[in-house]
């Protein structure tokens, strides 16, 4: 009994359970109507449709008809297109370089000497009329772009931005395009309104060189407006320039206590005041402007980025410090300086001693002030390197000539160019109005060539890069020797005057060189690296890599010292017949390889130099006592 009703009981689920399990799958049909019913089959939306109709099962009491003929058939997977050049080049980019302003270089801007609102620089009319004084009426591109995203809106001329902390700035244009008055301008316009002395504007360079031309730059510009420029770069001694730097070194002062507003160093002398001089605080900082960073951002030196950048910033504000009463502020460690209310930069007011501030739910966060602005012919794109800096919403600008990959409005057209591709790609911009020439040689024969270009094309002006300071000295003893055999031979010819510039000579020395090489009094500065960057001497209209240089940014940085604020210059390069293959790939990698033209020098060419000369080979010889060649 109790198994019948077990069997009543167990018979709809039998059922259930069949009618949940899966069907059995239909054999697929090979009949000959397969073919037909696959023809049907098509990939469009409405195909496959008709495809669901054929599988529709077939109505029951009905002996089941021909199952589907086939699956669907879907288009076979196709490998996708490789990514283009640009996309990987562009992969792992910070945004803000990805949307990075490209800016004209023919572009510039008239500006009227009178306040003019309109014209969107936001030049006061003092900055105008100075610059004016300076006979300088119109902004170059680089300028047309950094004045007035560094002066509009109004807000940002404030000193201290503790609630609203400026955008960073990145900009990298060609080689003698003004870059250093696109940032002296606007920081001298936005300080001119302080009341008290404090260091609100850091200048770092890398060589002293530089230090002394950007000084000179800023005392211009900022004449008569009251500020107060000092620099520290270990040319004097180091009790001398605290002197200079810091008003009261006897008590420590929580504010610092600055007697200059613009401080224009190299590193390392910036280091030892951080780490020695008392009452050095950056803590008031308005700007950190590093001029070529790229060079700087590849110095670790002490780590100076950090620490310059920990300095600008208001130490933390953490509870455990100190037994200060729960709410209140406590007191950091270096709480036994003297405080003075004022002197705090607003983002360390909390660290004002013995006045503790309650900390409430609407306290608003206060940053530094401190905006940084990178500059460079050759920007570097390295995010490990510009990751150290922890910019804040950068922006950039590539000033650099439209190519025609790219529209007039700089946007990438067709094929996909980005216009920070050729920066990403390190094809740098070089100014229009340069021309540049190599010319390959027997490494022998170098000297001869360098005399026949500088005779040849009468040049007067001219810097000359060798690899080393070795090369420079024997290089100036050459040249002055054949100078003085061809004078001897010729009669009646005014001498070529070489002159070696290098690190081993004291400043004062360099300083005296540079000065009878600007009054032309010396023809040739023959040079190492040194000089390769930023350094402006307007008249120079060759510059002659006697050595080639041995990457793109050295070669940038070298020929950059003619062809400066539009006027036109020449380059040469001396390439040895074994480096010919790797210069031309260097500068084909960089896109530049059509812009350098061959030069050539037949023997015939330089005949008429070759007694001199090997006159003044032997002549070296016996100088040296070994092979001058
Ligand atoms: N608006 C202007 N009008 C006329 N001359 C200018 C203007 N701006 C800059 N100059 C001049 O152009 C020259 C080059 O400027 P600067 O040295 O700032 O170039 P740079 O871009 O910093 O070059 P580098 O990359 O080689 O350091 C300087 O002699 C400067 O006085």
């Amino acid at each position: 009994m109790s198994v019948v009703e077990n069997e009543k009981d167990d018979a709809p689920k039998a059922v259930a359970a069949e009618e949940k399990r899966p069907r059995k799958r239909r054999r697929l049909d090979t009949s000959e109507e397969a073919p037909a019913a696959a023809d049907a089959i098509a990939t469009t939306e409405g195909d496959r449709e008709d495809v669901h109709n054929i599988a529709e099962p077939p109505p029951p009491g009905r002996k089941s008809p021909t199952p589907p003929v086939a699956l669907p058939s879907f288009p076979r997977p196709t490998r996708p297109d490789a990514p283009s050049k640009t996309t990987l080049a562009l992969q792992g980019l910070d945004k803000a370089l990805v949307e990075a302003e490209l800016v004209d270089p023919a572009k510039t801007l008239l500006f009227s000497s009178e306040l003019d609102p309109e014209d969107g620089t936001g030049l006061s009319e003092k900055a105008r009329k100075r610059l004016k004084d300076l006979g300088i009426t119109e902004l170059f591109a680089v300028q047309t772009a950094v004045v007035p995203f560094l002066l509009s809106p109004d807000q940002m001329k404030s000193l201290y931005l503790p609630y609203h902390p400026p955008r960073d700035l990145c900009v990298s244009a060609p080689t003698g395009s003004g870059k250093t008055l696109a940032y002296a301008l606007p920081i001298v316009e936005i300080l001119s309104s302080r009341i008290v002395t404090r260091l609100r504007a850091l200048i770092v360079l890398p060589t002293r060189d530089l230090v002394t031309q950007v000084r000179e730059t800023f005392e211009a510009v900022a004449k008569g407006r009251g500020l107060k420029i000092g620099t520290a770069t270990g040319q004097h001694s180091f009790a001398h320039e605290q002197a200079q730097l810091v008003a009261d070194r006897s008590v420590p002062l929580q504010g610092g206590s600055s007697k200059v507003d613009v401080l224009i160093c190299t590193p390392g002398r910036l280091m030892d005041h951080l780490n020695g001089t008392p009452n050095f605080s950056l803590q008031h900082l308005r700007f950190l402007v590093i001029d070529e960073a790229d060079r700087l951002l590849a110095q670790s030196f002490q780590d100076w980025l950090a620490q310059v950048l920990a300095a600008t910033r208001p130490p933390p504000t953490t509870d455990s410090a100190t037994s200060a009463p729960s709410g209140l502020i406590p007191v950091p460690s270096h709480s036994s300086a003297i405080p003075r209310a004022d002197a705090l930069a607003p983002a360390f007011l909390h660290t004002f001693r013995d006045v503790p501030h309650v900390r409430t739910d609407i306290d608003e966060k206060r940053a530094s002030s401190c905006q940084k602005l990178l500059f460079s012919a050759t920007l570097t794109r390295d995010p490990a390197k510009t990751s150290a800096l922890n910019l804040h919403d950068p922006k950039y600008f590539i000033v650099q000539t439209l190519t025609e990959r790219q529209g007039a409005d700089g946007h990438e057209n067709g094929d996909g160019d980005a216009p920070v591709l050729d920066l990403v790609m390190e094809r740098f911009s070089m100014p229009a109005t340069l021309s540049e020439h190599m010319l390959v040689c027997e490494s022998s024969v170098k000297p001869l060539m360098l005399f026949h270009l500088v005779h040849a094309h009468g040049v007067t002006n001219a810097l000359v890069f060798t690899k080393s300071a070795e090369s420079t000295s024997r290089l100036v003893r050459l040249l002055e020797f054949f100078e003085a055999a061809r004078a001897a031979a010729e009669g009646g010819h005014s001498q070529i005057v070489a002159h070696a510039y290098s690190s081993d000579l004291y400043p004062s020395e360099r300083k005296t060189i540079l000065d009878k090489f600007k009054s032309q009094e010396i023809h040739i500065l023959v040079c190492s690296d040194l000089i390769s960057r930023g350094i402006d001497i307007s008249h120079v209209s060759h510059v002659v890599s006697y050595d080639a240089p041995v990457d793109m940014r050295k070669y940038v940085h070298r020929v950059g010292r003619t062809a400066r604020a539009g006027r036109s210059g020449d380059a040469w390069t001396l390439v040895e017949v074994q480096e010919a293959r790797y210069f031309k790939t260097m500068l084909k990698e960089a896109g530049h390889l059509e812009r350098v033209k061959r030069l050539r020098v037949s023997e015939k060419d330089v005949a008429p130099l070759q007694k001199a000369y090997e006159s003044a080979l032997s002549k070296l010889k016996e100088t040296y006592g070994r092979s001058a060649t």
